[in-house]
């Protein structure tokens, strides 16, 4: 079974708006309402290709209710611990696709509502997959994804997506981790400016026993870099409408394609068919158009 866990979930509120004025009033063309946060897309991207999996992690007061009740509509089984006060509420304002975000606050997380979760990460198997991914609130200890990897039986395969120190923090022999290029360069303090300078710096994840690198760099596509080589994948053409999600998107796509017996290559060429898909959607990706985008990825394999 593949679990999914989102410490941090967020009821997305996108707005669409034709301009943006800092101190004005900005009326909204169009608003999208959703059940957000890393792992709950990856969830959700997974069902859209038919793969089940089970959302883990804490949800509170009527967001976190929005949350339970659109993954059971769209038959995602769920197993959350209820905290006290509200799932934080994320607004994304896209102003002619360009995207700002602002972060919402998130209840607090308990050593009780900690224990919890605990016990339902230690009922796992060798045969499951885990995938962690978000960030991690203040409330709860920063090594909290390394802490509930080291509980699981040797050989299980746990995906990491979390933001540059908290990524270093957290790394213990991942299957897959997905950092954007920013977080690369935020997690090594440089900028990274040719594929050259990406590759280098993934050798410190394989050194540690990293199985699978994904670097996703939005429109110009993403790197996939394990102990075969590197290979980088252009995104598929298309038209962009909304990035949010496209990161898991990605996870979720790759995920998937080992999960249906594809290649490392070729689950990577589904990853990034999964987030261009999202890309160019109001929500996350669907099966058609990831599919369509699939057959247009090639790769290119870069020297190491
Ligand atoms: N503007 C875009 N056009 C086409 N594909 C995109 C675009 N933005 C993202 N994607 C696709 O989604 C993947 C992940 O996007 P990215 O923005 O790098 O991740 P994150 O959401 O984690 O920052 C990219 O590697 C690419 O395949
Ligand atoms: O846990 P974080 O890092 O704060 O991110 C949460 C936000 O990221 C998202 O999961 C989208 O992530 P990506 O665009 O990186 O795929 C939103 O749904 C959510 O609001």
């Amino acid at each position: 079974m593949i679990y999914t866990l989102t410490l941090n979930p967020a009821l997305d509120y996108d707005i669409y708006m034709d301009s943006f004025q800092e101190g004005d009033l900005n009326l909204s063309k169009e608003v999208n309402i959703r059940a957000g946060g890393k792992g709950i897309n990856v969830s959700k991207l997974l069902a859209n290709l038919g793969i089940k999996s089970k959302a883990l992690g804490y949800t509170a007061g009527f967001t976190g209710d929005f949350i339970k009740k659109n993954l059971y509509d769209e038959g995602i089984e769920s197993d959350f611990v209820e905290l006290d006060g509200i799932t934080r509420i994320n607004v994304k304002i896209n102003n002619n696709s360009k995207e700002t975000e602002i972060a919402g606050l998130s209840p607090k997380i308990t050593k009780e509502a900690e224990e919890k979760l605990i016990e339902k990460i230690s009922k796992l198997q060798k045969d499951d997959i885990l995938i962690l991914s978000g960030s991690i609130p203040g409330s709860i200890e920063r090594n909290i994804y390394k802490k509930l990897a080291e509980m699981l039986p040797e050989g299980t395969k746990i995906v990491l997506d979390t933001r540059g120190n908290l990524l270093k923090e957290n790394l213990n022999g991942n299957f897959l981790i997905k950092p954007n290029i920013a977080e690369l360069e935020e997690m090594f303090e440089t900028r990274l400016s040719t594929t050259a300078d990406i590759i280098k710096k993934c050798a410190y994840f394989l050194e540690r026993n990293v199985k699978n690198v994904i670097v996703s760099m939005g429109g110009k596509g993403a790197l996939l870099v394990n102990k075969e080589g590197a290979y980088l994948a252009e995104a598929p053409k298309g038209e962009l409408i909304n990035s949010v999600g496209a990161g898991d998107s990605m996870v979720a796509g790759f995920i998937a394609g080992i999960e249906t017996g594809r290649s490392p290559e070729d689950s990577f060429r589904l990853a990034v068919a999964s987030g261009s898909a999202t890309a160019y959607s109001y929500g996350l990706g669907e099966k058609d158009l990831i599919y369509r985008l699939y057959n247009e990825v090639t790769l290119k394999k870069e020297g190491v």
